[in-house]
């Protein structure tokens, strides 16, 4: 059993529309999702993206699983990948994961990154991960740090660039996994 931490976005088509299939393909798996944020591309050009995060348990996927989710669901949404950082339907990426006695993955290869390297310089990432989990915790360089601390150096140098909106999405609850 893990519980994932994902990021999704969306910056095409029906924005909303994707961010929701995501969560309606993860199922029960769903243990909370945050508000929709309004954000400005970071570190790219394009149209406003909505972005969420979603924590998820799976007692049959490890963080492999996860990334292997993540891109089972961009597929979904017909992801295509034109340019790096493009404009995209649907983007899923795996931003931390925890396994059933609470230690916290770390793996960099080639193909995953866990915790994601650059989580923690996106504002679209920890404004809404602190919708559901206020007390995350974040390994930065070999530093554990609390997303909170994180969010509070990022408005200080950057303001406020996310917005969060009136959206929501919906998910099935799931009382046994
Ligand atoms: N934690 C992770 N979550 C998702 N993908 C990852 C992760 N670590 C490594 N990857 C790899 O990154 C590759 C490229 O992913 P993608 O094209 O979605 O990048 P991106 O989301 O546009 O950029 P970024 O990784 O900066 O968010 C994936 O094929 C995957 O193998
Ligand atoms: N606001 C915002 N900017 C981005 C996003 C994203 O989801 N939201 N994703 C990126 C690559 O994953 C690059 N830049």
């Amino acid at each position: 059993m893990t519980t994932a931490v994902l990021s999704i976005g969306s910056n095409l088509g029906n924005r909303l529309g994707y961010l929701q299939l995501a969560v309606a393909a993860l199922e029960k798996r769903v243990a909370a999702v945050s508000a929709v944020y309004e954000t400005d591309p970071w570190g790219t050009v394009g149209p406003n993206f909505l972005n969420a995060v979603i924590v998820a348990s799976d007692p049959k996927l490890d963080e492999r699983g996860w990334l292997g989710e993540a891109m089972r669901i961009e597929a979904l949404a017909a992801r295509t990948r034109e340019r790096v950082w493009g404009p995209r339907t649907l983007d899923v990426d795996v931003i931390a994961c925890t396994r059933e006695d609470g230690t916290s993955v770390s793996v960099a290869d080639e193909r995953l990154t866990v915790p994601h390297p650059r989580a923690h310089e996106r504002a679209f990432v920890l404004f809404p991960w602190l919708d559901v989990q206020p007390e995350a915790r974040l390994s930065v360089d070999g530093w554990d740090v609390s997303v909170r601390e994180l969010v509070d150096s990022l408005v200080l140098r950057e303001g406020i660039v996310v917005r969060r909106t009136a959206l929501t999405l919906s998910f099935a609850v799931s009382h046994a996994l």
